[in-house]
């Protein structure tokens, strides 16, 4: 059986440690050896990012150069149309074969709006879904019938996601980090430090790049 290959998709703009931090406590807690970033392209359901595409990839190299957990896969910037996430994983599952246990990771945020998502139904034929908790989010989903939906995909079981291909829904219990990209871009246009919020090499790029003070 091939490994779990877990991938965490985001906006990225910038990346930071709630990002970094959360994913390497999760991968403690279920066994990932390897998380694959996929910063998107066009981010479907919110507004342009503020870095350009070149800016967020160049800020994710930066931040995993000393974090041998994470590589990096840019396919998603290669396409022009909205990053949906159904349709990277349809690609990436004919890559890998129907047997491949493949994980996509989201914060609670991501998973209370899931329903949102184009094609959402299908997302759970080609991944399982790793929830990292996040402060200020509910535990329990918007509407009973996702309440449903979530308990009769989850599992306490972490050794089902590395044998099943897919279908599971794992609720982590990661360290709850707050901070936001929202929170950092805001920091920099009111001229506040962001030390301690995200990784020293991404600050000095953001400073020479005079990002996010326009
Ligand atoms: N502090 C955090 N704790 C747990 N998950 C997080 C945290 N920050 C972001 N995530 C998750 O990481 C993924 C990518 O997030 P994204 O790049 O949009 O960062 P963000 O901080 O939410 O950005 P923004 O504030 O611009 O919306 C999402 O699934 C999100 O839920
Ligand atoms: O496929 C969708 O409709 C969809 C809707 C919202 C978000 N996503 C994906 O979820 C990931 C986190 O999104 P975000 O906006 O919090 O950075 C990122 O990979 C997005 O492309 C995907």
């Amino acid at each position: 059986m091939a490994s779990l290959h877990a991938l965490f998709g985001g906006t990225f703009d910038p990346i930071h440690y709630g990002h970094l931090k959360t994913v390497q406590a999760l991968a403690q807690e279920v066994s990932l050896h390897q998380v694959t970033l996929l910063p998107n392209n066009v981010p479907p359901h919110r507004p342009q990012p503020e870095a350009s595409a070149a800016q967020r990839v160049a800020m994710v190299r930066l931040a995993i150069a000393d974090r041998p957990l994470f590589n990096l896969d840019t396919r998603e910037l290669e396409r022009q149309t909205p990053s949906y996430t159904v349709e990277t994983l349809e690609q990436l599952r004919a890559e890998r074969g129907t047997h491949q246990p493949l994980a996509f990771i989201i914060g609670q945020d991501s998973l209370l709006s899931l329903h949102k998502w184009h094609r959402w139904q299908q997302l759970m034929d080609l991944c399982h879904l790793l929830v990292c908790q996040r402060p200020g989010y509910a535990r329990a989903m918007p509407t009973p019938a996702l309440q449903e939906w979530l308990e009769q995909h989850q599992t306490a079981d972490a050794s089902a996601l590395h044998q099943q291909p897919a279908g599971l829904i794992w609720l982590a219990d990661t360290p709850l980090v707050p901070v936001s990209a929202t929170d950092i871009r805001r920091r920099r246009h009111q001229g506040l430090s962001c030390e301690d919020l995200l990784p020293p090499a991404v600050i000095d790029y953001i400073n020479h790049q005079g990002l996010y003070t326009k």
